[in-house]
């Protein structure tokens, strides 16, 4: 009886092995996993030591290979990320900048990004984007403060986030011009550089999407806030 009880558990584990690996591999492919993360990584190691403790009831030798080679490939996969993760590093604007607007984004793929571009001083008058003209860069305002013009009127004044989220993937028109308004620091990349790292890394375009989208809606938010409070007071 106990050693039917102790059959039960190892053939429970190997089931959930099989569940593991198959519904990683599933939320990999569904793009909810990331292949190159730690999540998929972890997942794929518990997976292969549910399947090989079963083993122990049932042998089986090219099995119990796939699963033994398969923890060991797990282990040097979560053994590379922590050595990548540990040895990128950042300057303190650049880890403000992260930590504002690609909050998501894991640090390998962070550095290769801030990279490709360049940290700049501007000065007052300077234009960023040029209402009606395509958009050639994406900007990162870091301190400073600039103008947000529309036919001829200064609409706002943004003191941080993105500039030219909304079409310097597309290179379409620009929705406003934007002015540099007081001495600025901003981080600068080239559109031609983020559609390149969009076509080589799926999970980077997903990550850029959603930071810039989230500084639209932050500013949207804000606009919404402004027009309200200017409502109140007409
Ligand atoms: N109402 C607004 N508030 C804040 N920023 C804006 C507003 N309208 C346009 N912008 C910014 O100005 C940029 C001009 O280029 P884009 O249209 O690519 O992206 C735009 C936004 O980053």
């Amino acid at each position: 009886m106990e050693h039917f009880l102790t059959d039960q558990v190892f053939n429970a584990a190997g089931l959930a092995g099989v569940v593991v690996y198959l519904g990683s591999y599933a939320l990999l492919q569904a793009g909810i996993l990331r292949g190159g993360g730690y999540t998929y990584a972890i997942l794929n190691l518990c997976a292969s030591s549910l399947v090989l403790i079963s083993l122990t009831v049932a042998f089986n030798l090219s099995s119990a290979i796939i699963q033994v080679s398969w923890i060991v490939i797990s282990l040097m996969g979560i053994a590379r990320l922590a050595w990548i993760n540990g040895h990128v590093r950042f300057s303190a604007e650049e880890e403000a900048m992260l930590q504002q607007v690609f909050t998501d984004m894991p640090r390998p793929m962070a550095r290769r990004f801030l990279n490709r571009g360049n940290w700049i001083d501007a000065t007052e008058g300077a234009i960023l984007t040029e209402e009606g003209t395509p958009v050639a860069n994406l900007y990162y305002l870091a301190d400073g403060e600039v103008q947000v013009i529309s036919g001829g009127q200064v609409i706002c004044k943004i003191t941080s986030g993105l500039i030219g989220e909304m079409n310097v993937l597309s290179g379409g028109e620009a929705s406003a011009t934007v002015r540099i308004a007081t001495p600025s620091r901003l981080f600068v990349i080239s559109g031609d550089a983020l559609r390149r790292l969009n076509a080589r890394d799926p999970d980077f375009r997903n990550l850029l999407g959603k930071g810039m989208s989230r500084d639209t809606g932050r500013k949207l938010m804000s606009a919404n806030a402004r027009w309200s409070e200017k409502a109140a007071a007409d």
